[in-house]
């Protein structure tokens, strides 16, 4: 049991709730139960590639019924950012429609004619043309801004390469390291808790990666489960200098704790 009552909840999406489109063990029940109690929670996710309209229907077509509302992503925290660092800037923006209906519903311009900041996504098809023109970018002056440090995400056949590893590609070629907005920064957990009226001693953060969704949830003030179906084994835990407050075999062993 948490040594603190939980009155609302952050939860990652990939490795907690699905593998991509297939639904993890209890996680239509643990969502329902929030629903019924009408608890106070929201999907975290660093995944950018999806807008949260679709997010909501690709959890539907798994089982998992969430508002759209419901679901607060990388991108969307990406875009709030760059309209509070520069209204009405201009990007040129690497990834899927979560990341540039994000921009564009900020305010944004894609344009690849000197924008204020190079902004590198999620995407299953990047592209050595765009990370071309992105590295020249960058080389111009562009600041570099990435959704997510995850270097890999979980899939049922096992690890995809994801928005860290390609932007560790781009440093290695520009000398620029981006700013990370998603998660552990403490910028989406932050928005987070504001989105749904929450304080971070009542609050607990579910996830499946130590150095995001743990190390975010730890400095945010969070009480962070560990799940094991994501991204990390239980032999791997003790590899990092912290620990979560509590590992679970997976999200199945916390709906009765909502
Ligand atoms: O998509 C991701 C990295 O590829 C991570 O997504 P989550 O933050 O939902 O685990
Ligand atoms: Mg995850």
């Amino acid at each position: 049991m948490p040594e603190r009552e939980i009155k609302s909840w952050l939860t990652d999406m990939d490795g907690v709730l699905v593998h991509e489109g297939t639904a993890l063990p209890g996680a239509a029940d643990f969502v329902k139960r929030l629903r019924d109690k009408d608890v106070p929670f929201l999907i975290l996710t660093n995944n950018s590639i999806f807008t949260a309209r679709d997010l909501r229907a690709r959890l539907s077509a798994s089982g998992i019924e969430v508002p759209e509302d419901a679901i607060w992503t990388s991108a969307l925290a990406t875009a709030q950012f760059l309209h509070e660092q520069i209204p009405g800037g201009s990007a040129y923006a690497i990834g899927e429609a979560g990341l540039t209906t994000a921009l564009y519903q900020a305010g944004y311009t894609l344009t690849e004619s000197d924008p204020d900041y190079v902004v590198l996504g999620e995407t299953r098809t990047y592209s050595f043309e765009a990370i071309t023109k992105a590295i020249r970018l960058i080389q111009g002056g562009s600041r570099f801004i990435a959704t997510n440090p995850d270097v890999t995400g979980p899939s049922q056949e096992g690890p995809l390469p994801a928005t860290g590893s390609v932007a560790a590609m781009i440093t290695a070629a520009t000398g620029r390291k981006p700013y990370f907005v998603g998660k552990p920064n403490p910028i989406l957990f932050r928005s987070a808790l504001n989105r749904i009226g929450a304080h971070s001693e009542v609050t607990a953060m579910i996830g499946d990666r130590m150095d995001t969704d743990v190390m975010g949830g730890l400095e945010a003030g969070l009480h962070t489960f560990l799940v094991l179906t994501g991204s990390t084994r239980s032999d791997e835990v003790q590899d990092h200098p912290f620990r979560p407050n509590q590992v679970v075999d997976s999200i199945a062993d916390l709906v009765d704790l909502v």
